[in-house]
C-alpha cells in the first residue's frame, strides 16, 4: 500500500486488512518474547529470559486494594540472570520442577522488579505450594489482541456513539468545526500562543482534531488544559494513551484541579501516587460496595454452617441461599463500579483498558488519545468507538509503535491513525505546537529544520541554558560545548554482531563511557546523563562498562526507542555503525535520529564513524551540522 492509498483506505479495507495482521503480530509476540511454546526445555526458556527459575518466596504482604504482593528472590546467588521480565507483565507461578504445561499455583502481574527480587501482585494469596523452589513464567497478554479484534467487528458495524466520527476518519464525510474562534479563559495562565491557539481549535472541533506536539513543546500541558475546558462546559471525557505511564502522567497533572476523575487499570500497573484515583479504590469507598461487603460476610457465615451441617435438606437450602447471595453480591459490586464511572467527569485508562467490560454501557462526549502517533490504529479504535468526538495528540515525526512481526509491519499494521489523518486532512484539522521548553537552541535547530519546516522556537528559559549553569557543575572543556561530535573514522573501530545478531561497537562504548566520566568529574550528576544507542547489543555492552565505574551507577542507558518521551540534561549517542560497506541499517529511519537528538536539554554528544554514516545523505547533514555548530573531537582525545 502506498502512503496516499493507505490514507484513503475504506472502512471495509481497513477491517479486512487488519484482522489477519493482528493474528500475525500476536504470534510474533508469543514466539519472540516468550519463546516458550516452541521449546520444552526450562533452561532454554530461562536463557531466552521468559522464565526465572529456582525462586524462593521471601515475603507475602497484602496491599494495593486487597491484592496479595509476593516477593520472590533467587535461591542461588544474589541477582537474577538476564531476563525479559518487566513491570506490568502477566506471569504465572509454578513449582520449579513442574512440567511445562502443568497448572500454575497462581497468575499475577509484576509489580516491582529489582536486580535481586521480583514482586508479583496476585488477586489472592495462593493457598499452598509456596514453601518449595518456584519459577515464574511470562505469559502472552492475549487480552489486547482479543479486544482489538472485537473492536474491528464493532467498527465494521459503524453504529453507536462514534458512527459519524467513523465516517470522517475514513474520509467519507468532511470534518466539521465551528467557524467562530472559541474564546476561553485558561486555567493555566502560562500557556504560550500556540498552546492557546491549539486549545481554542480543539474546543471548536466537531468530530476530530489533531494536536501535533514536536519534542518538548508541552503536549501534555495542552491536553490538560483541553480536558479542563471541556469539563467546564459539561463534557464527559475519556483520556487514554497506549502506555500506563502516559496515562498516569495526565492523572497527576489533573490532581490539583477539582475534577472528578477515575483511573481504570490494574493497581499493580499504576504509579503509587495515582492509586487514590484508581477505580478499585473508589469502588471500595462506595455505598453499594458496603452492601456487597455485608453480603460477603453473610456468605462467610453460611459457608461455615454448610461445612458443619450434616442434614441434606439444610445443606441444600444453604447452597440455594448462597447462590442467591452471590448473585446479589456481584450485582452490588457491578453497581458500585458503574456508580463511580457514571459520576466521573474524566475516565483515564490505557487503550486496552478502554475496551474493558466495565465501560461496556458507558459512552463519552470526547475521547482524547495521547501518544497517538505511537499507538496502532486498531488499538486507538478500542477507545474511539466509545465517543462521538476525538482529539489525538502526538508527533508522527518521532518513532511509531514497535511491531514484532516484520511481515505485519510491511503490510501496514504500524501505520498510525495520527499519520493517516495528517495525510488525509492536513492543516484542516491539525494544529502544531511551536514553542519548546527542553532544548538549547543549537540542539533544537537541527531537528526544527529537518522535520518541522524550521517553525520551532526555543523558549527563552531554555534557549541558551548550558550544562555549567547547573548547580555545582564546573565550566570545563567537557561541559562548555552544547554539541560535541566524537569522530571514530580511521580508528578501526569496526562494528560487530552479538549472539542475537544485534550490532555493537566496543570502541564507541568506551568513548561514550569516557565522556560520561568526564562530565561527572566536572560535577554533572550521573542521573542527569543518558547514553542512548539504536542497538540493543550496544545497550548491553554499555551496561557492562558502566558496571565497572561506580560513579556512573545512575547514568541511564537505553535504546533510542526505549527513551522516547524522556529527557536528560546531557545525552550521549553511540551510533554504532562502522563498516567498509558503509551500511547504516535502521539509522536511515530519520525519525529515530530525531528522537535521539531531541532527548537532550543542555548537551548532546554524538559518537560515530563519520565516514560510514555520511554515506546516508540525511545523516551526512547531521554530521555536518555538528561539525559546524559544535565541538569536533577525534577518538584520540579519548585515549585512542
Ligand atoms: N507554556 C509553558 N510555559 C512554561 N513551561 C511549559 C509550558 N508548556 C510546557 N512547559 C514545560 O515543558 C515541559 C514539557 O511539557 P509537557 O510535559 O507538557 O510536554 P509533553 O508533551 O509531556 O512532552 P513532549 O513535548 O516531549 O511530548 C514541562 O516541563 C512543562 O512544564
Amino acid at each position: 500500500m502506498s502512503r496516499s492509498d493507505s490514507a484513503q483506505i475504506t472502512l471495509e479495507q481497513f477491517v479486512s486488512t487488519m484482522s489477519p495482521l493482528i493474528d500475525m503480530e500476536k504470534e510474533a509476540e508469543i514466539s519472540s518474547s516468550l519463546g516458550f511454546s516452541s521449546t520444552r526445555n526450562d533452561h532454554t526458556s530461562q536463557k531466552r529470559g521468559s522464565t526465572i527459575l529456582n525462586l524462593k518466596c521471601a515475603n507475602v504482604q497484602t496491599g494495593l486494594m486487597g491484592k496479595a504482593l509476593l516477593e520472590f528472590q533467587p535461591n542461588k546467588g544474589d541477582v537474577f540472570l538476564a531476563h525479559k521480565f518487566s513491570p506490568h507483565d502477566v506471569v504465572v507461578l509454578k513449582p520449579n520442577k513442574a512440567d511445562q504445561g502443568s497448572p500454575s499455583i497462581g497468575q499475577g502481574v509484576v509489580y516491582r522488579l529489582k536486580d535481586s527480587s521480583i514482586t508479583v501482585a496476585f488477586d489472592e494469596i495462593p493457598e499452598d505450594g509456596l514453601n518449595i523452589p518456584l519459577r515464574l513464567e511470562k505469559v502472552a497478554n492475549e487480552v489486547t489482541y482479543r479486544r482489538m479484534k472485537d473492536a474491528l467487528i464493532q467498527l465494521s458495524k459503524q453504529k453507536g456513539p462514534a458512527a459519524e466520527m467513523i465516517s470522517v476518519l475514513f474520509g467519507e464525510k468532511q470534518p466539521s468545526y465551528s467557524k467562530k474562534i472559541m474564546q476561553f479563559s485558561p486555567f493555566n495562565k502560562n500557556l504560550d500562543h500556540s498552546q492557546r491557539d491549539s486549545v481554542s481549535r480543539a474546543l471548536s472541533s466537531g468530530n476530530v482534531f489533531l494536536l501535533h506536539g514536536p519534542p518538548g513543546t508541552g503536549k501534555t500541558t495542552t491536553i490538560v488544559e483541553i480536558i479542563l475546558q471541556e469539563v467546564k462546559r459539561g463534557s464527559k471525557i475519556m483520556a487514554c494513551a497506549a502506555s500506563n505511564i502516559a496515562v498516569d502522567n495526565i492523572v497527576e497533572r489533573l490532581f490539583s484541579h477539582r475534577v472528578r476523575l477515575v483511573r481504570l487499570g490494574h493497581p499493580a500497573r499504576l504509579l503509587p501516587q495515582v492509586l487514590e484515583s484508581a477505580l478499585d479504590a473508589q469502588v471500595l469507598r462506595g455505598d453499594n460496595n458496603l452492601l456487597a461487603n455485608d453480603i460477603r460476610k453473610e456468605m462467610k457465615v453460611l459457608s461455615e454452617k454448610l461445612l458443619k451441617s450434616k442434614d441434606r435438606t439444610i445443606k441444600r437450602n444453604i447452597r440455594k441461599e448462597l447462590r442467591t447471595l452471590s448473585k446479589e453480591e456481584r450485582r452490588r459490586h457491578q453497581l458500585a463500579v458503574t456508580d463511580v464511572l457514571k459520576n466521573a467527569d474524566v475516565v483515564l485508562t490505557t487503550l486496552t483498558g478502554a475496551a474493558s467490560r466495565k465501560l461496556e454501557k458507558i459512552s463519552f462526549d470526547l475521547v482524547i488519545i495521547d501518544e497517538a502517533a505511537q499507538a496502532l490504529e486498531v488499538a486507538c479504535w478500542m477507545a474511539l468507538l466509545k465517543g462521538s468526538r476525538c482529539i489525538l495528540a502526538g508527533d508522527h515525526l518521532q518513532l511509531p509503535p514497535t511491531i514484532q512481526s516484520a511481515e505485519a509491519e510491511k503490510m501496514g499494521l504500524g501505520r498510525t491513525l495520527f499519520e493517516r489523518l495528517v495525510d488525509l486532512y492536513n492543516e484542516e484539522i491539525v494544529s502544531m505546537l511551536v514553542v519548546q521548553y527542553r532544548m538549547h537552541k543549537l540542539i533544537m535547530n537541527w531537528s526544527s529544520e529537518e522535520f518541522y519546516s524550521g517553525k520551532i522556537q526555543a523558549h527563552s528559559s531554555v534557549a541558551e541554558h548550558m550544562l555549567y549553569d547547573l548547580e555545582n557543575v564546573k565550566r570545563t572543556s567537557s561541559t562548555e560545548p552544547t554539541l560535541i561530535l566524537v569522530d571514530t573514522a580511521g580508528f578501526e573501530m569496526e562494528e560487530k554482531k552479538d549472539e542475537e545478531d544485534s550490532t555493537m561497537n566496543e570502541g564507541e562504548g568506551t568513548i561514550a563511557i569516557g565522556h560520561a566520566l568526564r562530565l561527572t568529574e566536572s560535577g554533572v550528576l550521573a542521573s542527569d546523563i543518558g547514553i542512548i544507542t539504536p542497538y540493543s547489543a550496544q545497550v548491553t555492552y554499555l551496561k557492562v562498562l558502566r558496571g565497572a565505574e561506580p560513579k556512573l551507577k545512575d547514568v541511564e542507558i537505553s535504546t533510542v526507542d526505549g527513551f522516547q518521551g524522556r529527557e536528560k540534561e546531557a545525552i550521549i549517542i553511540s551510533m554504532v555503525r562502522s563498516n567498509q560497506k558503509k551500511e547504516v541499517g535502521f539509522l536511515t529511519d530519520h525519525r529515530r535520529m530525531n528522537v535521539a537528538i531531541t532527548r537532550s536539554r543542555r548537551q548532546c554528544c554524538l559518537v560515530c564513524d563519520t565516514e560510514t554514516v555520511s554515506h546516508d545523505r540525511f545523516l551526512k547533514r547531521l554530521v555536518e551540522y555538528f561539525q559546524e555548530q559544535g565541538e569536533y573531537l577525534s577518538a584520540s582525545e579519548y585515549g585512542y
